[in-house]
């Protein structure tokens, strides 16, 4: 279940920083707009940097441990997130042990959003099978 915010009420009346939340209102906090703020990311947050991430996320955020919540937090974080995490791994592993990758030129970059940033005309790619012994 991937989503663009969490949603989550307020069981009693608290305080959030300068907020006093009622009890039973819900909030949607906006993960992919925080995830796109320039305050935590810098002036090229637009930009597809995955470097950002090379020293690990603690690095990249600055240690701001609210600053990328893509499984959400808490109680209610998503029970599928290590399953997805070793997944990913695992499927770019094996394509990567086979194949190098670069941009195909009919590749138009047209980001937009839609529950997540997801290209419009998808990423075409051209796969270089690389020479390996099996
Ligand atoms: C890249 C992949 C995925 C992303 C980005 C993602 C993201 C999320 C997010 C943001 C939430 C809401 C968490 C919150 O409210 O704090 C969520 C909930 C959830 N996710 Fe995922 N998810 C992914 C894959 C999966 C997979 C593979 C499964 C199942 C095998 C899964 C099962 C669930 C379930 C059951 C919940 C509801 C948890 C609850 O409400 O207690 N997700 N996910």
């Amino acid at each position: 279940m991937t989503s663009c915010s969490e949603t989550r009420r307020a069981e009693r009346e608290v305080r959030l920083g300068k907020l006093i939340v009622p009890a039973n209102v819900e909030l949607q906090i906006p993960n992919l707009a925080f995830h796109h703020d320039a305050q935590y990311w810098g002036q090229d947050v637009d930009l597809f940097k995955p470097e950002r991430f090379s020293e690990g996320v603690a690095k990249a955020t600055k240690d701001n441990i609210v600053a990328f919540l893509p499984f959400g937090m808490g109680p209610r974080t998503c029970v599928g997130f290590n399953f997805a995490t070793i997944e990913v791994k695992i499927a770019l592993s094996m394509i990567l042990q086979r194949y190098s990758i670069t941009l195909s030129p009919t590749y138009v970059h047209s980001p937009f959003h839609f529950l997540t940033v997801r290209p419009q005309h998808g990423v075409k790619v051209i796969l270089h099978r690389l020479n390996r012994k099996e």
